[in-house]
């Protein structure tokens, strides 16, 4: 933790004097779910280039991006702290540390995400029925609220005046992850019990404090972990989730378009498709599906989920109410059978929602490769720990920005077609290079379709005991979360018409 600071080649990089022998700080703000807010405050002091720890630096600029995740194809190989993420002891495409093995795992792989997959019928109707769902939940909310973020417990409570409903939000994200994973054996979990109960198990994640310790200090961590315990400071357990995994993994009759088609087809070396070498030499095993589903299955739910939970908040202010009203009147304009990825003003505003509520805004820790790189200008050895964070690349650039970073416009993404590629090329919420998300394409056609769905028939608007406070960003250990966890929104009928599912 404590550092000399006359040796190192870091000295010259801008950044608070601290930062030169100690880490305490950086640690300090993780274990209070800070870290994404301290690092930007860093940035909008030093600039694009700041030292965070004796060791660590954060980037904020275009070129950062472009050396550290794009360079070579897929940039840097990720840090050791992705070891937290293992699978049953597994490493998945996302926890493979290694680019050249990486690389491996994800051309058997990425063929189930691309768009023109995702967009077929088989899979798109799976989102659009689940999307229907949760419009139904809205219905059933209508003179109360519905809460679309997850309780720790959803005992459901009322008073006589007001009924709150839960949850739309992650349970639409599980049901339609797990469709594209699994079809026919995904979860349905806005209509069933059991399901919901997974669901809440693998989002309801209390283990940062936990697991940061157990990365950071492992003998201390098990020298005191039962006291921790007691504290309610817990390793994470999913039993339910992992019998769900362990035992759907398992099928081999899974629809062609699924993920977990094409794994079982590269476990039995039968795989279709033409020249495809990478499966006939991959060695996977029962085990290792489990975990890449798991991984996969998790990476699709808080995502996904939280950035659909944010931007729906932000449009249901008075302040956005010129944007809902703007999106609507797209949506009806349109014909009802147009494709949710021909509508420019929805694509502005989940590409702003991104942009302004990245669902993983935090660092994204890569190594300097061996001979150490110059980044930016400054010359960084190897070893070194580096990252961008996508709540400060999606801000601290006012050329590509404009003057209002910090305020939610969906019209930045309709301007000029020369700032509006600029922007694109900065857009760092499915991060980039060959380690961007690879869910990417799913994501957005559900978020576009829920949104869709739902702001054609309905306005929203937030319950009035809701506080801004509550929609503050909290850190998880690599998405964030409202603080308040709890999001809870009034939906009304437009022109108070009866709502047609
Ligand atoms: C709005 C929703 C989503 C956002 C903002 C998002 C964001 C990201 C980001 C920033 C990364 C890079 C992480 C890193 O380098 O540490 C990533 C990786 C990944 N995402 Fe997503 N994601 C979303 C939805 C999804 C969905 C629906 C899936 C479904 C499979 C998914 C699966 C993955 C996987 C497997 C990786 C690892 C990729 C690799 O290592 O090659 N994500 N995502």
């Amino acid at each position: 933790l404590v550092y000399t600071p006359l040796t190192s080649p870091l000295s010259s990089l801008p950044g608070p004097f601290y930062t030169k022998f100690t880490s305490l700080v950086l640690k300090y703000h993780e274990l209070r779910a800070t870290r994404t807010r301290y690092i930007h405050a860093l940035h909008l002091r030093y600039g694009p280039v700041v030292r965070i720890a004796p060791n660590e630096v954060s980037f904020a600029s275009r070129e950062g991006v472009k050396e550290i995740y794009c360079s070579g194809g897929s940039g840097y190989d990720k840090s050791a702290w992705y070891d937290l993420f293992r699978v049953y002891g597994r490493r998945t495409m996302f926890t493979t540390l290694n680019k050249n093995d990486h690389a491996q795992r994800k051309r058997i792989l990425a063929d189930r995400y691309a768009n023109s997959n995702v967009i077929r019928q088989p899979s798109l109707n799976g989102i659009v029925e689940r999307a229907g769902r949760v419009v139904k939940r809205c219905v059933e909310s209508l003179g109360g609220s519905l809460d679309l973020y997850i309780c720790e417990s959803r005992i459901e409570y009322y008073n006589e005046h007001h009924q709150i409903h839960h949850e739309g939000l992650h349970s639409y994200a599980y049901d339609c992850i797990t469709h594209h994973l699994f079809h026919p054996y995904g979860a349905d979990s806005l209509r069933n019990k059991q399901d919901e109960e997974i669901m809440r198990e693998v989002t309801f994640d209390d283990s940062l404090q936990n697991r940061q310790l157990s990365y950071y200090s492992p003998t201390l961590h098990k020298a005191i972990s039962k006291i921790l315990y007691i504290w309610g400071v817990k390793p994470r357990e999913t039993p339910l989730a992992d019998k769900f995994v362990l035992e759907t993994a398992a099928k081999t009759d899974a629809a062609p378009f699924t993920l977990l088609n094409r794994l079982q087809s590269v476990l039995n070396n039968n795989s279709n498709e033409d020249d495809d070498k990478d499966s006939k030499l991959a060695k996977i095993d029962q085990l290792d599906i489990a975990a890449e589903v798991l991984d996969h299955m998790v990476a699709g739910i808080d995502t996904t989920g939280d950035a659909l939970c944010f931007l729906m908040w932000e449009l249901s202010q008075p302040r956005s109410l010129q944007y809902q009203i703007k999106l609507r009147e797209e949506l009806l304009s349109f014909p009802a059978d147009l494709s949710f990825d021909k509508l420019p003003y929805l694509d502005a505003v989940v590409m702003e929602g991104l942009r302004c509520f990245p669902a993983i805004p935090m660092s994204l820790p890569r190594i300097v490769p061996r001979g150490g790189k110059t980044i930016d200008g400054y010359f960084l050895p190897e070893g070194t720990t580096v990252s961008c964070q996508a709540h400060s690349i999606h801000r601290i650039d006012r050329e590509a920005w404009g003057p209002d970073p910090d305020v939610f416009r969906p019209e930045r993404w309709l301007e000029e077609k020369a700032d509006k590629e600029g922007r694109k090329r900065l857009f760092f919420a499915f991060a980039n290079g060959g380690r961007g998300c690879v869910g990417k394409h799913l994501a957005l056609a559900e978020m576009k379709i829920l949104l869709r769905e739902v702001y054609s028939r309905f306005t929203t608007i937030p319950d009035e005991t809701m506080r801004e406070e509550d929609m503050e960003m909290a850190d998880q250990l690599i998405s964030s979360r409202p603080a308040g966890l709890k999001c809870l929104l009034k939906f009304e009928p437009i022109g108070g018409q009866e709502v047609v599912v």
